[in-house]
């Protein structure tokens, strides 16, 4: 059995939806960082900050964790990578950790940025190296956050991370550099990854989450069509793979079924009714294994 690290903060509430999505739902009241789970390969779970989480798993305190790749690089943690979870906490996308300063200044790049320049981040790390490789010493604070707050009254330039830009756009600043882009991670010890049964237990986990996540914005589409339709109503499916087709019993209509992304429901499902297809069903999909 493994145990499992869950970030507590910006991922939080989208890692326990992925999770109850997943069929591993963590049973946890406010405040509880030791949620129960009911699963025959999980141990533990233990809720923790997500800067912490990559070095516990190296550690071998946990099997199993998430957190984003911003802080596996930042704790230069020895972990597995063991699958990309494209989740955050606004949405389905990859966050940066960008290079800000105020709308007005003249800065255009990271490299015009003036020797000496006090710099604030919780990334120290990872700016450490990034203005040592630019060859520009820096002047760099620790934050332990509300970053954007300090430029420019406290400091000069901010390194920090932004996923909608709403709150570099309401301080006034603008960004000059991207440094790191990043994403949730489901990462895991190297000795447990070597461990086959441990490895077992980690990949199947690692299926019942990504196929939630695969099957986010899709649905089914199922109908019926007669046989001197078929081929144009086949043609304006956009399908996974190729649709399934069956032919109904004692008739010479067939039952069509596709998955399609549900961004284009709208403009196909009536596009399919005027080609011929009838009994049009829309069904939502909770996970696709691949
Ligand atoms: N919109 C977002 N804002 C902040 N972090 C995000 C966002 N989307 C994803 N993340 C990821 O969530 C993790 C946040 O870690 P962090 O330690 O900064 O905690 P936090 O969730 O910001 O907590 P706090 O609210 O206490 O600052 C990072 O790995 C980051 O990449
Ligand atoms: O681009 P946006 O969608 O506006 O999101 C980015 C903001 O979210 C995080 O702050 P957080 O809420 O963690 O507060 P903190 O600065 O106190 O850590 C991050 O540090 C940015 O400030
Ligand atoms: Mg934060």
């Amino acid at each position: 059995m493994i145990n499992i690290a869950i970030p507590k903060g910006s991922l939080e509430e989208q890692t326990l939806l992925l999770f109850k999505q997943a069929d591993l739902e963590i049973k946890k009241t406010s405040r509880d960082y030791n949620p129960k789970i009911n699963d025959p390969r999980i141990e533990k779970i233990k809720i923790l900050r997500p800067q912490e989480i990559p070095k516990y798993i190296e550690e071998g305190y946990f099997d199993l964790g998430i957190s984003g790749r911003d802080w596996v690089v930042e704790s230069s943690s020895d972990v597995v990578e063991v699958a990309d979870m494209p989740y955050s906490k606004q949405g389905a996308g990859i966050v940066k950790i960008v290079i800000a300063v105020p709308q007005d200044s003249d800065i255009q790049s990271a490299k015009d940025i003036k020797p000496g320049s006090r710099v604030t981040t919780e990334y120290p790390n990872i700016t450490k190296k990034f203005f040592d490789d630019l060859g520009i010493p820096v002047d760099l604070h620790f934050s332990y956050g509300a970053t954007e707050a300090k430029v420019p009254d406290l400091m000069d330039v901010v390194v920090d991370l932004t996923e909608t830009g709403s709150t570099l756009r309401k301080n006034g600043l603008k960004i000059v550099d991207v440094m790191l882009e990043s994403s949730s991670k489901l990462i895991a010890n190297k000795e447990s990854w070597d461990d086959p049964v441990k490895r077992k237990e980690i990949e199947e986990i690692k299926t019942l989450l990504l196929a939630v996540i695969e099957a986010r914005g899709k649905v089914l589409i199922d109908m019926n069509v007669p046989a001197d339709k078929l081929d144009s109503v086949i043609e304006a499916l956009p399908s996974l793979k190729r649709p399934t087709v069956s032919q109904l019993y004692n008739s010479d209509y067939y039952a069509v079924e596709s998955v399609v992304n549900k961004n284009e429901v709208n403009i196909l499902i009536p596009k399919l009714k005027d080609l011929g297809a009838e009994d049009i069903l829309e069904l939502d999909i909770s996970k696709i294994v691949h």
